[in-house]
């Protein structure tokens, strides 16, 4: 039977080396910067990416160039920070990943980046709206709590919204968690799988280790790993120091949302847990909720139901609905205010 688990070991196992004929544009707008540059180059490693498109308000033909030259089939495109560059840039394209915005510094939290990246990402999702209004758009930049809903509402302005292909990218967190728990538990991270609910900063981060390989985990074994799920952001804040945040375990993160969606629109199943428009608490108001859901060739093909949870994670998950619904309506309501 498939499971989860199945679909998460095996996009480990495959690591990106597929020998699928499949012909995917793939483009990354923010694509020269901390992330952007190393999620470039993995998805140059990826045989899935037939053509890869860099766009950024600096730097993009350069860091083109220089990845350009790996020797893997794919052809990379570089373009010029004008409306025509960032036109060519997403037309064609069936995904387009967005890390475009700037990091967080320490005693920042992701909220704090609003005031800046919310009208970078508003910006590329009209172009995106315009020029790719059916590719599969991946949000990364900050805070995404925020930026998808703003993403949503540009679409949705521009008559050319479906839920089912715009997605919040999360999947650091299960990367994480997966990670944190093999540490715990003296375990291969391969063989753990961790679902993570609700969305992406702080309290609003949902591990559900009652669904883990490991239910037994308790007191304040869990209570400590779940704060650092919640709060591994923070960890590599702080061990930068001013120079930005995760970028590297990032692209990581992001190279596999992509790969993942790429797989399942060649018509495998495959399940992540991302931060889509969610049923799951929208009679509470909540209208974009991260869970597990199946990815299909038209994008979100079934979002999965939390599950059986235990009270503690009842608990997180009341915390996490209250801020998440501020985070929401907050990005929906800069749209409104600044179109
Ligand atoms: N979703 C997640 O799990 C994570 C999200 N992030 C977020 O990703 C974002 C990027 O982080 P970094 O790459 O470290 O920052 P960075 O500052 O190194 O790179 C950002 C890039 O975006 C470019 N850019 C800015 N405005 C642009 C525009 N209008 N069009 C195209 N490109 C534009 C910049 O020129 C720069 O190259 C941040 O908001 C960060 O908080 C970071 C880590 C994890
Ligand atoms: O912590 C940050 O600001 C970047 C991020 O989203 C993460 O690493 O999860």
């Amino acid at each position: 039977m498939f499971s989860a688990r199945t679909a998460f070991s095996a996009v480990q196992r495959r690591a990106f080396s597929v020998s699928a004929q499949q012909n995917s544009k793939v483009t990354v707008l923010g694509a020269a910067g901390g992330i952007g540059q190393p999620l470039s180059l993995l998805l140059k490693l990826n045989k899935r990416v037939t053509d890869l498109a860099l766009y950024d308000i600096r730097g993009g033909p350069g860091v083109a160039a220089d990845i350009s030259h790996v020797n893997t089939k794919s052809t990379v495109k570089g373009y010029n920070p004008t409306p025509e560059g960032l036109k060519a840039a997403l037309e064609g394209s069936e995904i387009v990943l967005i890390p475009a915005g700037v990091p967080r510094k320490p005693g920042m939290t992701r909220d704090d980046l609003f005031n800046t990246n919310a009208s970078i990402v508003r910006d590329l999702a009209k172009a995106a709206a315009e020029h790719a209004p059916n590719a599969n758009i991946l949000i990364i930049s900050n805070p995404v709590n925020s930026t998808v809903p703003i993403t949503a509402e540009v679409f949705k302005s521009k008559g050319v919204y479906n839920p089912k292909r715009l997605f919040g990218v999360t999947t650091l967190d299960i990367v994480r968690a997966s990670r944190f728990i093999s540490e715990v538990k003296n375990t291969d991270p391969a063989n753990e799988e961790v679902t993570v609910v609700g969305g992406h900063s702080g309290v609003t981060i949902v591990p559900l280790l009652s669904q883990s390989n490991h239910p037994d985990i308790s007191g304040e074994v869990r209570d400590a790993l779940v704060n650092r799920i919640q709060f591994g952001g923070d960890e590599v804040v702080k061990a930068k120091d001013g120079a930005g945040s995760a970028t590297l375990s990032m692209a990581f993160a992001g190279a596999r949302m992509a790969d993942s969606l790429l797989r399942a629109s060649a018509g495998e199943k495959v399940v992540e847990c991302t931060f889509v428009d969610s049923p799951l608490y929208k009679d509470q108001g909540i209208e974009f909720f991260s869970s597990k859901v199946v990815l299909g060739p038209e994008g979100v093909k079934e979002i999965l139901p939390v599950g059986k949870v235990n009270e503690y994670e009842q608990g997180l998950i009341e915390a996490c609905l209250k801020d998440l619904s501020k985070n929401i309506v907050k990005g929906q309501a800069f749209v409104k205010e600044n179109p």
